[in-house]
């Protein structure tokens, strides 16, 4: 008898068919016995509102992998259109410090960094983890809000990034 296996989907067919997707962008900061650390992040999602809940996939190869670990908190600031530079400070091959001095920060409860300015950051413990090929998948639970900064959002798609465009919402009259 003849077996037939269905091609597995190769790494880089995968990643042509993820740029399609648009994400919004986060930077994932991290301090404590670890050391500070951030890396900037798309693969964020939410898990629950009881308790809040998020989780976002880090590369196991990262160098903010170690930090984040040992720390066990982080914050996710999710960046505005104008916060597009940053993102790319915090996207891979700059040094940590060269990294934070791109801009200015305070902390909430967990003493995680949060971007001045964010659209809107949550602060959050590390609650659990699971592997999955390259990446952690962390389950953060929010403990914390920053005030939402303003702005439009910043958008990560056909490997570019775009600002959302400001939509005029007519008021509920006018529109009948
Ligand atoms: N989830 C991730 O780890 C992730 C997401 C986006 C970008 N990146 C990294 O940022 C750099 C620039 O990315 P790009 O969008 O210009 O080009 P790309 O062709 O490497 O990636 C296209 C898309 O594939 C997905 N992707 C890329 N690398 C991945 C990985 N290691 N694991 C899971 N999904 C992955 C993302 O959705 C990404 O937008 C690359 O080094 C890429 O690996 C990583
Ligand atoms: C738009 C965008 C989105 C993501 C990333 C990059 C970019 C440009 N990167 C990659 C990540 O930021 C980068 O690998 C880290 O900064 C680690 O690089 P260093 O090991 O510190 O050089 C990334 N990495 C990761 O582990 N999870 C993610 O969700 C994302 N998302």
């Amino acid at each position: 008898m003849t077996e037939t296996t269905t091609p597995p989907v190769e790494p880089g067919a995968f990643r042509e068919a993820m740029a399609h997707l648009a994400s919004s962008v986060h930077l994932v900061t991290t301090d404590g016995p670890g050391g500070r650390a951030g890396f900037t992040a798309s693969s964020v999602c939410s898990v629950s509102d009881a308790p809040p809940t998020l989780l976002v996939c880090i590369n196991r190869g990262s160098s903010a992998y170690a930090a984040m670990s040992a720390n066990t908190v982080l914050c996710v600031n999710t960046l505005s259109g104008e916060q597009a530079g940053i993102a790319g400070a915090f996207g891979g091959r700059t040094p940590m410090d060269e990294r934070f001095a791109a801009a200015a920060w305070g902390r909430l409860a967990t003493g995680a960094p949060v971007l001045e300015g964010a659209l809107t950051a949550f602060d959050c413990r590390i609650v659990g983890r699971h592997a999955v090929g390259s990446h952690d998948v962390l389950f953060c639970e929010v403990v914390d809000l920053a005030e939402p900064g303003g702005g439009q959002g910043l958008v990560y798609a056909g490997r570019r990034y775009h600002t959302l465009p400001v939509t005029v919402v007519p008021p509920h009259d006018a529109a009948a």
